[in-house]
């Protein structure tokens, strides 16, 4: 049950959601507004955003949440009217009321939207402001990358490190077909940035250090098509059919499942956790992301560029960057020039 609280805000007040609360309209029939009603549903239940579909979202109401309902139980709900232009997207912590019960072909109602610990956002490219976005509320995120088939990118690779340290989440990394290239020129790109390398290949899946990377977190997963994501969670979401909350099958609308997202709860010995999968999302754009969160996904340059010139761009014709300066003297090495290369192309 603790996946509904953050660990270091356990009980969130009710005020906490005040931000996002709904506005009930007056009844111009009535003699006394709707809003008379206090506190504002106070009957409500809490739950978690597991599925999205079209207009009808998979809440998960955790054991014991539900003074009147202890069972844990997925819900279908839309959401309120005066919700409409709020979005609300997995992990999303919301308030429940109208019926609750999860029945069969039972519909609740969204009419709270929690403030958000953190946000995972992505622009269509990289010239698009307006921002999407993919998840709220997770804490990690696990980019996965092909040793080949597909080649793997290190300009995408970046693009997710950006979008992670942006939004304030603990980037991980798992290589997989490990089996078919030697996983570690690549790597060495990232070797500087200290971040967590699992490396899997069949047979040889590092699947229990994955589940103790993912107890008691919230872990969107990432990656190009084809890099084996789809398997990765399928080896640590065994029965990920009867615990996603796919709104399809709970709806029983006819649509294609696997390109909506969704939140898989994995049970490990260390506790639980949550995967986000996320098989729509196949462009990472970061128009919305500024100069400063773009420097943030490059850690390992940050000393450098402390000595940079006052407002300096770190582009190519920066004078006196210092990120030159240590290609020149061989601070940097040759992967070093090339994280250069990459920062610059995306701060383009
Ligand atoms: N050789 C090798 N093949 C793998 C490995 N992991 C996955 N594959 C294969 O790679 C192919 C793609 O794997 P998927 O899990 O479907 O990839 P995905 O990332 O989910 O791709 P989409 O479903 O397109 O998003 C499948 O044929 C897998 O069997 C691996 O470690 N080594
Ligand atoms: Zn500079």
């Amino acid at each position: 049950m603790s996946w509904l609280n953050f660990d270091d805000e356990d009980d969130v007040p009710y005020a906490e959601y005040a931000d996002h609360a709904v506005r009930e309209r007056p009844n111009p029939k009535a003699n006394r507004p709707r809003t008379k009603r206090r506190p504002d549903h106070a009957d409500s239940v809490t739950g978690m955003v597991t599925g999205v579909d079209r207009g009808r979202y998979a809440v998960l109401v955790a054991e014991g949440a539900d003074p009147e309902d202890r069972r844990e139980r997925e819900i279908v709900a839309a959401r309120a009217r005066e919700l409409r232009r709020t979005s609300i997207v997995i992990g999303d912590r919301v308030q429940l009321v109208g019926d609750t019960s999860g029945a069969e072909g039972s519909l609740a109602r969204i009419v709270t939207v929690g403030e958000r610990r953190t946000l995972l956002r992505r622009s269509a490219d990289d010239t698009d402001r307006v921002e999407r976005v993919v998840v709220a509320n997770a804490d990690q995120m696990l980019i996965v990358v092909a040793s080949a088939n597909p080649e793997p990118r290190v300009r995408l690779v970046d693009r997710y490190l950006v979008a992670a340290y942006d939004a304030g989440i603990a980037p991980l990394i798992c290589i997989t077909k490990t089996d078919l290239a030697d996983p570690e020129p690549f790597l060495a790109h990232f070797s500087a940035l200290e971040v967590p390398v699992f490396r899997s290949a069949p047979g040889a899946e590092p699947l229990a250090a994955i589940r103790l990377a993912l107890a008691g977190h919230t872990t969107v997963f990432v990656g190009h098509s084809g890099v084996g994501k789809s398997t990765l969670i399928n080896a640590l979401v065994p029965d990920a059919g009867r615990a996603t909350g796919h709104v399809n099958e709970v709806t029983g609308r006819g649509r294609h499942t696997s390109s909506s997202s969704v939140a898989l709860r994995v049970t490990t010995p260390a506790g639980d956790g949550w995967v986000v999968d996320t098989p729509g999302v196949r462009s990472f754009g970061l128009g919305h992301v500024t100069s400063e969160g773009i420097l943030r996904g490059f850690t390992d340059l940050a000393e450098l560029i402390d000595h940079c010139p006052r407002g300096c761009s770190h582009q190519e014709d920066a004078p006196d960057c210092e990120l030159d300066a240590a290609i020149a003297d061989g601070r940097l090495d040759a992967v070093g020039a090339a994280r250069v290369e990459s920062l610059r192309r995306l701060l383009h």
